[in-house]
Protein backbone atom coordinates (compact mmCIF):
# COMPACT_ATOMS: atom_id res chain seq x y z
CA UNK A 1 0.00 0.00 0.00
CA UNK A 2 2.89 2.64 0.68
CA UNK A 3 2.47 4.20 -3.33
CA UNK A 4 -0.90 4.46 -2.27
CA UNK A 5 -1.50 8.31 -1.58
CA UNK A 6 -4.84 9.29 -2.31
CA UNK A 7 -8.37 7.68 -2.82
CA UNK A 8 -8.36 7.72 -6.51
CA UNK A 9 -5.13 5.44 -6.07
CA UNK A 10 -7.46 3.09 -3.78
CA UNK A 11 -10.00 3.42 -6.43
CA UNK A 12 -7.65 2.41 -9.63
CA UNK A 13 -6.79 -0.35 -7.27
CA UNK A 14 -10.40 -1.51 -6.64
CA UNK A 15 -10.96 -1.14 -10.17
CA UNK A 16 -8.16 -4.04 -11.12
CA UNK A 17 -8.79 -6.16 -8.01
CA UNK A 18 -12.92 -6.64 -7.89
CA UNK A 19 -15.47 -8.15 -10.97
CA UNK A 20 -16.94 -5.34 -12.97
CA UNK A 21 -19.94 -5.75 -11.83
CA UNK A 22 -19.36 -4.96 -8.11
CA UNK A 23 -16.60 -2.27 -8.92
CA UNK A 24 -19.64 -0.43 -10.77
CA UNK A 25 -22.03 -1.04 -8.37
CA UNK A 26 -19.78 0.81 -5.79
CA UNK A 27 -18.68 3.76 -8.44
CA UNK A 28 -21.64 4.32 -10.17
CA UNK A 29 -24.67 6.40 -9.60
CA UNK A 30 -28.45 7.01 -10.66
CA UNK A 31 -29.64 7.78 -14.55
CA UNK A 32 -27.82 10.46 -16.44
CA UNK A 33 -25.55 10.60 -12.87
CA UNK A 34 -26.00 14.64 -12.73
CA UNK A 35 -26.25 14.33 -9.10
CA UNK A 36 -23.41 12.19 -8.42
CA UNK A 37 -21.27 14.76 -10.66
CA UNK A 38 -22.55 17.60 -8.86
CA UNK A 39 -21.45 16.33 -5.51
CA UNK A 40 -17.98 16.21 -6.58
CA UNK A 41 -17.81 19.17 -8.77
CA UNK A 42 -19.72 21.38 -5.57
CA UNK A 43 -17.23 20.33 -3.18
CA UNK A 44 -14.53 20.98 -5.20
CA UNK A 45 -15.69 24.42 -6.11
CA UNK A 46 -15.24 25.76 -2.71
CA UNK A 47 -12.23 27.25 -2.17
CA UNK A 48 -10.33 27.76 1.09
CA UNK A 49 -8.74 31.00 3.09
CA UNK A 50 -4.93 30.02 3.45
CA UNK A 51 -3.93 31.69 6.66
CA UNK A 52 -0.41 32.15 7.43
CA UNK A 53 1.60 32.54 11.29
CA UNK A 54 -0.73 30.81 13.26
CA UNK A 55 0.54 28.35 15.54
CA UNK A 56 -0.98 25.65 14.22
CA UNK A 57 1.74 23.41 16.49
CA UNK A 58 -1.23 22.04 18.37
CA UNK A 59 -3.42 20.76 15.57
CA UNK A 60 -6.20 17.81 16.32
CA UNK A 61 -8.61 16.04 14.71
CA UNK A 62 -10.42 15.08 17.50
CA UNK A 63 -14.49 15.40 18.55
CA UNK A 64 -17.34 14.13 19.23
CA UNK A 65 -19.99 12.45 17.74
CA UNK A 66 -23.69 12.23 19.23
CA UNK A 67 -21.88 12.96 22.65
CA UNK A 68 -19.32 9.89 22.09
CA UNK A 69 -16.11 10.59 21.46
CA UNK A 70 -14.22 10.16 17.85
CA UNK A 71 -10.90 10.65 16.97
CA UNK A 72 -12.28 12.74 13.91
CA UNK A 73 -15.38 13.78 12.66
CA UNK A 74 -15.88 11.12 10.08
CA UNK A 75 -18.11 8.05 9.61
CA UNK A 76 -18.15 4.57 7.53
CA UNK A 77 -21.79 5.17 6.01
CA UNK A 78 -23.74 2.03 5.38
CA UNK A 79 -22.53 0.42 2.01
CA UNK A 80 -24.71 -2.66 1.11
CA UNK A 81 -22.92 -6.10 -0.07
CA UNK A 82 -19.67 -4.92 1.29
CA UNK A 83 -19.08 -9.21 1.09
CA UNK A 84 -19.21 -8.65 -2.27
CA UNK A 85 -16.03 -6.43 -2.31
CA UNK A 86 -14.00 -8.83 -0.34
CA UNK A 87 -15.13 -11.58 1.40
CA UNK A 88 -16.38 -10.68 5.35
CA UNK A 89 -16.15 -6.96 3.85
CA UNK A 90 -17.92 -5.80 6.59
CA UNK A 91 -16.39 -7.35 8.98
CA UNK A 92 -12.70 -6.20 7.90
CA UNK A 93 -14.79 -2.37 7.28
CA UNK A 94 -15.66 -2.59 10.56
CA UNK A 95 -12.71 -3.63 12.51
CA UNK A 96 -10.81 -1.11 10.29
CA UNK A 97 -13.26 2.15 11.79
CA UNK A 98 -13.01 0.71 15.28
CA UNK A 99 -9.33 0.75 15.27
CA UNK A 100 -9.17 3.99 13.88
CA UNK A 101 -11.24 5.22 16.17
CA UNK A 102 -14.63 6.04 14.51
CA UNK A 103 -18.53 4.63 13.79
CA UNK A 104 -19.33 1.91 11.07
CA UNK A 105 -22.92 1.80 10.30
CA UNK A 106 -23.51 -1.44 8.85
CA UNK A 107 -26.56 -1.54 6.10
CA UNK A 108 -29.57 -3.64 6.17
CA UNK A 109 -28.72 -5.17 2.38
CA UNK A 110 -25.31 -6.52 4.33
CA UNK A 111 -23.65 -9.83 3.42
CA UNK A 112 -21.87 -10.53 7.04
CA UNK A 113 -25.40 -10.57 9.22
CA UNK A 114 -25.88 -8.20 12.32
CA UNK A 115 -24.43 -11.08 14.52
CA UNK A 116 -21.66 -11.87 12.06
CA UNK A 117 -20.43 -8.73 12.77
CA UNK A 118 -21.08 -8.23 16.47
CA UNK A 119 -18.95 -11.93 17.11
CA UNK A 120 -15.91 -10.43 15.09
CA UNK A 121 -15.67 -6.55 16.21
CA UNK A 122 -14.91 -5.92 20.18
CA UNK A 123 -16.92 -2.27 20.04
CA UNK A 124 -20.72 -1.35 19.32
CA UNK A 125 -21.78 -0.57 16.00
CA UNK A 126 -24.80 1.33 14.21
CA UNK A 127 -27.41 -0.14 12.25
CA UNK A 128 -28.99 1.20 8.93
CA UNK A 129 -32.37 0.44 8.85
CA UNK A 130 -34.01 0.02 5.68
CA UNK A 131 -38.22 -0.46 6.26
CA UNK A 132 -39.77 -3.13 4.15
CA UNK A 133 -43.73 -4.07 3.99
CA UNK A 134 -43.30 -7.02 6.40
CA UNK A 135 -43.33 -5.08 9.73
CA UNK A 136 -42.69 -7.78 11.60
CA UNK A 137 -39.69 -8.88 10.28
CA UNK A 138 -38.96 -5.25 10.96
CA UNK A 139 -39.17 -5.39 14.23
CA UNK A 140 -37.07 -8.18 14.45
CA UNK A 141 -34.41 -6.72 12.96
CA UNK A 142 -34.52 -3.78 14.90
CA UNK A 143 -34.17 -6.39 18.03
CA UNK A 144 -31.06 -8.05 16.48
CA UNK A 145 -29.73 -4.67 16.56
CA UNK A 146 -30.25 -4.18 20.27
CA UNK A 147 -29.78 -7.11 21.06
CA UNK A 148 -26.67 -7.08 19.24
CA UNK A 149 -25.63 -3.51 21.35
CA UNK A 150 -25.79 -1.64 17.91
CA UNK A 151 -25.46 1.90 19.46
CA UNK A 152 -27.07 3.97 16.95
CA UNK A 153 -29.81 3.43 14.24
CA UNK A 154 -29.49 5.29 10.81
CA UNK A 155 -33.27 5.29 9.36
CA UNK A 156 -32.31 5.72 5.69
CA UNK A 157 -35.24 7.35 4.01
CA UNK A 158 -34.38 7.79 0.34
CA UNK A 159 -34.72 4.59 -0.87
CA UNK A 160 -38.52 3.23 -0.56
CA UNK A 161 -38.43 4.26 -4.32
CA UNK A 162 -34.94 2.78 -6.54
CA UNK A 163 -33.02 5.03 -9.10
CA UNK A 164 -32.20 2.95 -11.49
CA UNK A 165 -28.55 2.07 -12.25
CA UNK A 166 -27.99 1.50 -15.91
CA UNK A 167 -24.81 -0.33 -15.21
CA UNK A 168 -25.98 -2.75 -12.95
CA UNK A 169 -28.39 -3.45 -15.39
CA UNK A 170 -26.32 -4.18 -18.42
CA UNK A 171 -23.68 -5.31 -16.23
CA UNK A 172 -26.59 -8.13 -14.80
CA UNK A 173 -25.82 -7.67 -11.46
CA UNK A 174 -27.13 -10.21 -9.10
CA UNK A 175 -26.21 -11.33 -5.55
CA UNK A 176 -24.79 -13.65 -5.46
CA UNK A 177 -23.23 -13.72 -9.02
CA UNK A 178 -25.08 -15.47 -11.63
CA UNK A 179 -22.61 -17.15 -14.01
CA UNK A 180 -22.15 -16.16 -17.79
CA UNK A 181 -19.36 -17.00 -20.08
CA UNK A 182 -17.98 -12.87 -19.72
CA UNK A 183 -18.18 -12.99 -15.70
CA UNK A 184 -16.11 -16.17 -15.73
CA UNK A 185 -13.59 -14.59 -17.85
CA UNK A 186 -13.78 -11.14 -15.23
CA UNK A 187 -13.36 -13.69 -12.08
CA UNK A 188 -10.65 -15.62 -13.66
CA UNK A 189 -8.64 -12.32 -13.63
CA UNK A 190 -9.37 -11.93 -10.83
CA UNK A 191 -8.43 -15.03 -8.38
CA UNK A 192 -7.37 -12.86 -4.62
CA UNK A 193 -11.11 -11.25 -5.33
CA UNK A 194 -12.83 -14.97 -5.86
CA UNK A 195 -11.04 -16.96 -3.11
CA UNK A 196 -11.35 -14.04 -0.37
CA UNK A 197 -15.17 -14.27 -1.49
CA UNK A 198 -15.17 -18.06 -1.16
CA UNK A 199 -13.66 -18.50 1.73
CA UNK A 200 -16.58 -15.34 3.39
CA UNK A 201 -19.32 -16.71 5.95
CA UNK A 202 -21.31 -15.88 3.42
CA UNK A 203 -22.48 -14.87 -0.22
CA UNK A 204 -26.02 -13.52 0.03
CA UNK A 205 -27.69 -10.93 2.08
CA UNK A 206 -26.74 -12.28 5.95
CA UNK A 207 -29.84 -10.07 7.95
CA UNK A 208 -32.74 -10.53 5.27
CA UNK A 209 -32.27 -13.69 3.29
CA UNK A 210 -34.55 -16.68 4.83
CA UNK A 211 -36.78 -14.40 6.72
CA UNK A 212 -38.46 -12.19 3.66
CA UNK A 213 -40.93 -13.92 1.05
CA UNK A 214 -40.31 -14.03 -2.50
CA UNK A 215 -36.74 -14.63 -2.19
CA UNK A 216 -36.60 -16.20 -5.56
CA UNK A 217 -36.05 -12.87 -6.34
CA UNK A 218 -33.40 -12.21 -4.08
CA UNK A 219 -30.28 -12.03 -7.21
CA UNK A 220 -32.58 -9.25 -8.82
CA UNK A 221 -31.51 -6.80 -7.17
CA UNK A 222 -33.48 -3.74 -8.41
CA UNK A 223 -36.76 -6.30 -8.93
CA UNK A 224 -36.00 -6.88 -5.41
CA UNK A 225 -36.30 -4.10 -3.59
CA UNK A 226 -38.99 -2.92 -5.34
CA UNK A 227 -40.79 -5.31 -4.27
CA UNK A 228 -39.72 -5.16 -0.44
CA UNK A 229 -39.57 -2.18 0.21
CA UNK A 230 -42.59 -0.14 1.66
CA UNK A 231 -43.42 2.71 -0.22
CA UNK A 232 -46.61 4.07 1.94
CA UNK A 233 -43.57 4.96 4.54
CA UNK A 234 -44.38 8.12 6.01
CA UNK A 235 -43.57 10.16 8.92
CA UNK A 236 -46.33 8.10 11.44
CA UNK A 237 -43.46 5.06 10.66
CA UNK A 238 -40.85 6.84 11.85
CA UNK A 239 -42.53 7.47 15.32
CA UNK A 240 -43.22 3.74 15.07
CA UNK A 241 -39.43 2.84 14.77
CA UNK A 242 -38.66 5.78 17.48
CA UNK A 243 -41.28 3.52 19.84
CA UNK A 244 -39.33 0.21 18.58
CA UNK A 245 -35.74 2.02 19.35
CA UNK A 246 -35.09 2.93 22.70
CA UNK A 247 -31.00 4.18 21.93
CA UNK A 248 -29.97 7.48 19.31
CA UNK A 249 -31.52 7.41 16.13
CA UNK A 250 -30.47 9.07 12.69
CA UNK A 251 -32.36 9.82 9.97
CA UNK A 252 -30.73 9.49 7.11
CA UNK A 253 -31.49 11.26 3.29
CA UNK A 254 -32.34 14.35 3.97
CA UNK A 255 -32.52 17.66 1.44
CA UNK A 256 -35.08 19.67 1.67
CA UNK A 257 -35.41 22.08 4.82
CA UNK A 258 -39.24 20.97 5.60
CA UNK A 259 -38.17 17.76 5.83
CA UNK A 260 -35.61 18.42 8.01
CA UNK A 261 -37.86 21.00 10.11
CA UNK A 262 -40.66 17.50 10.05
CA UNK A 263 -37.09 15.13 10.98
CA UNK A 264 -36.39 17.63 14.39
CA UNK A 265 -40.14 16.67 15.35
CA UNK A 266 -39.40 12.89 15.49
CA UNK A 267 -37.12 13.04 18.51
CA UNK A 268 -34.68 11.70 16.45
CA UNK A 269 -30.84 13.24 17.23
CA UNK A 270 -29.18 13.54 14.25
CA UNK A 271 -30.01 13.89 10.37
CA UNK A 272 -28.06 13.03 7.56
CA UNK A 273 -27.73 15.60 4.39
CA UNK A 274 -27.32 13.11 1.79
CA UNK A 275 -28.50 12.55 -1.75
CA UNK A 276 -27.48 8.67 -1.44
CA UNK A 277 -24.39 9.28 -3.28
CA UNK A 278 -26.24 10.41 -6.96
CA UNK A 279 -27.50 7.07 -6.53
CA UNK A 280 -31.18 7.84 -5.93
CA UNK A 281 -32.67 10.78 -7.43
CA UNK A 282 -30.94 12.09 -10.40
CA UNK A 283 -30.95 16.06 -10.81
CA UNK A 284 -31.40 16.67 -6.98
CA UNK A 285 -29.03 19.34 -5.82
CA UNK A 286 -25.68 18.13 -4.58
CA UNK A 287 -25.40 17.74 -0.77
CA UNK A 288 -23.38 20.55 -0.38
CA UNK A 289 -25.54 22.88 -2.10
CA UNK A 290 -28.34 22.40 0.21
CA UNK A 291 -26.08 21.70 3.49
CA UNK A 292 -25.83 25.57 4.83
CA UNK A 293 -29.80 25.84 4.57
CA UNK A 294 -30.66 22.88 6.60
CA UNK A 295 -27.84 23.90 9.59
CA UNK A 296 -29.64 27.38 9.19
CA UNK A 297 -33.37 25.39 10.27
CA UNK A 298 -32.19 23.07 12.56
CA UNK A 299 -28.70 23.37 13.25
CA UNK A 300 -29.67 24.19 16.83
CA UNK A 301 -32.11 20.61 17.34
CA UNK A 302 -30.75 18.34 16.07
CA UNK A 303 -26.90 16.92 15.15
CA UNK A 304 -26.01 17.53 11.26
CA UNK A 305 -23.86 14.96 9.48
CA UNK A 306 -23.54 15.47 5.79
CA UNK A 307 -22.59 12.56 2.91
CA UNK A 308 -22.14 12.95 -0.84
CA UNK A 309 -18.80 13.31 -2.59
CA UNK A 310 -16.13 13.60 0.07
CA UNK A 311 -12.71 11.74 -1.40
CA UNK A 312 -10.44 14.06 0.97
CA UNK A 313 -9.65 15.49 3.88
CA UNK A 314 -10.13 18.79 2.44
CA UNK A 315 -13.82 17.60 1.42
CA UNK A 316 -14.49 17.19 4.85
CA UNK A 317 -12.99 20.74 5.87
CA UNK A 318 -15.79 22.08 3.24
CA UNK A 319 -18.94 20.26 4.66
CA UNK A 320 -17.36 21.20 8.54
CA UNK A 321 -17.30 24.86 7.34
CA UNK A 322 -20.80 25.12 6.33
CA UNK A 323 -22.12 23.56 9.31
CA UNK A 324 -21.85 20.04 9.06
CA UNK A 325 -20.53 18.38 12.68
CA UNK A 326 -19.31 15.25 11.17
CA UNK A 327 -19.04 13.78 7.78
CA UNK A 328 -19.77 10.47 6.25
CA UNK A 329 -18.27 8.44 3.69
CA UNK A 330 -19.47 5.76 1.26
CA UNK A 331 -17.37 5.03 -1.77
CA UNK A 332 -14.33 6.46 -0.58
CA UNK A 333 -13.68 3.67 2.06
CA UNK A 334 -15.24 0.96 0.01
CA UNK A 335 -12.56 1.59 -2.74
CA UNK A 336 -10.44 0.41 0.32
CA UNK A 337 -11.95 -2.16 0.68
CA UNK A 338 -11.97 -3.51 -2.88
CA UNK A 339 -8.14 -2.46 -2.72
CA UNK A 340 -6.89 -4.18 0.23
CA UNK A 341 -9.65 -5.50 3.15
CA UNK A 342 -9.45 -4.19 6.17
CA UNK A 343 -5.66 -2.52 5.43
CA UNK A 344 -7.36 -0.52 2.15
CA UNK A 345 -10.38 0.76 4.21
CA UNK A 346 -7.66 1.64 7.18
CA UNK A 347 -5.53 3.26 4.18
CA UNK A 348 -8.50 5.51 3.03
CA UNK A 349 -9.50 6.79 6.84
CA UNK A 350 -5.83 7.66 7.35
CA UNK A 351 -5.09 9.62 4.27
CA UNK A 352 -8.30 11.52 4.94
CA UNK A 353 -7.24 12.14 9.01
CA UNK A 354 -4.07 13.10 7.00
CA UNK A 355 -5.43 15.77 4.58
CA UNK A 356 -7.45 17.01 7.34
CA UNK A 357 -4.74 17.75 9.64
CA UNK A 358 -2.76 19.33 6.66
CA UNK A 359 -5.65 21.32 5.51
CA UNK A 360 -6.24 22.50 8.75
CA UNK A 361 -2.79 23.91 9.55
CA UNK A 362 -2.79 25.43 6.24
CA UNK A 363 -6.37 27.23 6.92
CA UNK A 364 -4.82 28.06 10.61
CA UNK A 365 -7.05 26.11 12.61
CA UNK A 366 -6.12 23.78 15.58
CA UNK A 367 -9.23 22.36 16.63
CA UNK A 368 -12.20 20.80 14.46
CA UNK A 369 -15.01 22.84 16.63
CA UNK A 370 -12.97 25.82 14.76
CA UNK A 371 -13.52 25.17 11.50
CA UNK A 372 -16.27 26.89 10.23
CA UNK A 373 -16.81 29.41 7.34
CA UNK A 374 -14.16 31.52 8.25
CA UNK A 375 -11.92 29.72 6.75
CA UNK A 376 -13.82 29.83 3.01
CA UNK A 377 -12.41 32.13 0.56
CA UNK A 378 -14.97 33.96 -1.05
C1 LIG B 1 -22.18 0.84 -3.17
C2 LIG B 1 -23.05 1.67 -2.28
C3 LIG B 1 -24.05 1.03 -1.54
C4 LIG B 1 -24.84 1.80 -0.67
N1 LIG B 1 -25.75 1.16 0.13
C5 LIG B 1 -26.44 1.87 1.05
C6 LIG B 1 -27.29 1.21 1.96
O1 LIG B 1 -27.40 -0.01 1.97
N2 LIG B 1 -27.96 1.97 2.86
C7 LIG B 1 -27.85 3.34 2.88
O2 LIG B 1 -28.49 4.00 3.71
N3 LIG B 1 -27.04 3.98 2.03
C8 LIG B 1 -26.33 3.27 1.12
N4 LIG B 1 -25.47 3.92 0.28
C9 LIG B 1 -25.30 5.38 0.38
C10 LIG B 1 -24.18 5.73 1.37
O3 LIG B 1 -24.58 5.43 2.69
C11 LIG B 1 -23.84 7.22 1.31
O4 LIG B 1 -25.01 7.98 1.47
C12 LIG B 1 -23.12 7.60 0.01
O5 LIG B 1 -22.23 6.59 -0.39
C13 LIG B 1 -22.37 8.92 0.18
O6 LIG B 1 -21.74 9.30 -0.99
P1 LIG B 1 -20.20 8.96 -1.35
O7 LIG B 1 -20.19 7.54 -1.82
O8 LIG B 1 -19.90 9.92 -2.43
O9 LIG B 1 -19.39 9.14 -0.09
C14 LIG B 1 -24.67 3.19 -0.59
C15 LIG B 1 -23.67 3.81 -1.34
C16 LIG B 1 -22.86 3.05 -2.17
C17 LIG B 1 -21.76 3.74 -2.94
C1 LIG C 1 -29.18 -2.89 -2.20
C2 LIG C 1 -29.39 -1.43 -2.28
C3 LIG C 1 -30.81 -1.08 -1.98
C4 LIG C 1 -28.42 -0.74 -1.34
C5 LIG C 1 -28.31 0.73 -1.58
O1 LIG C 1 -28.75 1.50 -0.80
C6 LIG C 1 -27.63 1.23 -2.76
O2 LIG C 1 -27.17 0.45 -3.61
O3 LIG C 1 -27.54 2.47 -2.89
Amino acid sequence: MKHITCIDDLRALHKRRVPKAFFDYCDRGSYAEETLRANREDLQAIKFRQRILVDVSRRDTSTTILGEPSTMPLILAPVGLLGMQHGDGEIHACRAAQAAGIPFTQSTMSICSIEDIAANVEKPFWFQLYVMKDRGFIKDLIQRAIAAKCSALVLTVDLQVIGQRHADIKNGMTVPPEWSLSKLLDFASKPAWVSGVLRGKRRTFGNIAGHVKNTEDLNRLAEWTASQFDTSLNWKDVEWVRSIWPGKLIIKGILDVEDAEEAAKTGAQALVVSNHGGRQLDGAPSSIEVLPEIVDAVGSKMEIMFDGGIRSGQDVMRALALGAKSCMIGRAYAYGLGAGGQAGVAKAIDIIQKELLTTMGLCGVNKVDEIDDHIIAV
